[in-house]
């Protein structure tokens, strides 16, 4: 990848963003308990509109969708909001640049995947800026083979192709390929693996939130009557660190009665834990027949962890 430095956009980019929403949104993501998938979806959304109005003026960000918590947050930011033809993920992009042709012609436009949890403003005008010296441009995914950004100078330039493959597929009609270094553009979430990377670079507000919802103050407890969740009244459940790794975010603690229990790379993605090193004490909670960490944190690290 190339270095790219915040720069001005140097045009007046009209940014369109498609989300779905709904509960048929994110279905390869799988929540925290306590966290519904539709609520997750959401947030991410909600993350990269808000990234997007911080670089661009709100109504210049044209948001495609037809559910009605995405229209109300997208609203909520001052955003223009298109309906949804409900013919797919081009059709919507179609949608939101035909809206600029119409309201704005001849103005450029750029259409970016609504699930960039970890994208910050710099990020989006840096990519922006790097658009502008080409008449048409497609920024990929981390792993290079899908598509984050797709720009035109001119709307009717804009030939939307997303699905797999696409920045090749976007070359192929004529968008040039840009390498950037952005990873918090590049990060788009669609696997739980995903959600860990986010969560690595910084997850904005409106996720983090989402995440700290999971099982938030509650500690769930077995009983010969089945399983529940109470308020938390009990002392946490505690054990060690006993094997993570760095790259993935999974790994094992040992419970203070000797059993090793795993946890997955999205449980720590959904901590406020950046690191975590062999016999460090967290705080935990338990899955289903306390077969895996469900949740995990230290007591005072973290947003919804305060001191005193
Ligand atoms: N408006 C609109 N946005 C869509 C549609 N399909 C996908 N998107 C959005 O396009 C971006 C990338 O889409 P996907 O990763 O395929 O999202 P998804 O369909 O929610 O996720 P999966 O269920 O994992 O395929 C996200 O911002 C989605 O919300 C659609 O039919 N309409
Ligand atoms: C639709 C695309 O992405 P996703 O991997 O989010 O489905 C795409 O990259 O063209």
């Amino acid at each position: 990848m190339s270095s790219a430095s915040p720069a001005p956009t140097g045009l007046p980019w009209y940014v369109v963003v498609p989300v779905k929403g709904g509960t048929a949104a994110k279905s390869r993501l799988h929540p925290p308990a306590g966290v519904a998938r539709e609520d997750l979806a959401l947030a991410l959304a909600t993350d990269c509109l808000a990234a997007c109005c911080d670089a661009v003026p709100p109504a210049r960000v044209v948001v495609v969708t037809s559910d009605p918590r995405v229209v109300a947050a997208a609203a909520a930011l001052g955003t223009t909001v298109v309906a949804d033809p409900a013919r797919g993920l081009n059709a919507a992009v179609e949608a939101g640049r035909d809206h600029v042709l119409t309201s704005s012609p001849g103005a450029p436009v750029a259409a970016l995947l609504g699930d960039l949890p970890a994208l910050r403003a710099p990020d989006l005008l840096a990519a922006l800026g790097a658009a502008a010296g080409h008449p048409r441009s497609v920024v990929p995914d981390a792993s290079g083979e899908g598509t984050v950004l797709l720009t035109a100078h001119d709307a009717e330039g804009l030939a939307p192709a997303f699905g797999p493959g696409s920045a090749r597929a976007h070359e192929q009609v004529g968008h040039t390929r840009l390498e950037l270094d952005l990873p918090r553009l590049r990060t788009d979430v669609d696997e739980d693996v995903d959600l860990a990377t986010a969560a690595r670079l910084g997850l904005g507000p409106a996720t983090r939130q989402a995440l700290a919802s999971a099982a938030h103050g509650d500690v769930r407890t077995s009983t010969g009557n089945g399983s529940g969740t109470v308020r938390a009244t009990l002392p946490d459940m505690q054990g060690s660190v006993h094997t993570f790794d760095e790259h993935s975010g999974a790994g094992s603690v040992l419970l203070d009665d000797g059993r090793e229990v795993p946890f997955t790379g999205e449980v720590f993605g959904a901590s406020a834990l950046r690191h975590l090193r062999a016999g460090q004490r967290l705080s935990l909670d338990l899955g289903p027949d306390d077969r895996v960490v469900e949740r995990l944190w230290i007591v005072g690290i973290g947003d919804d962890q305060p001191i005193g």
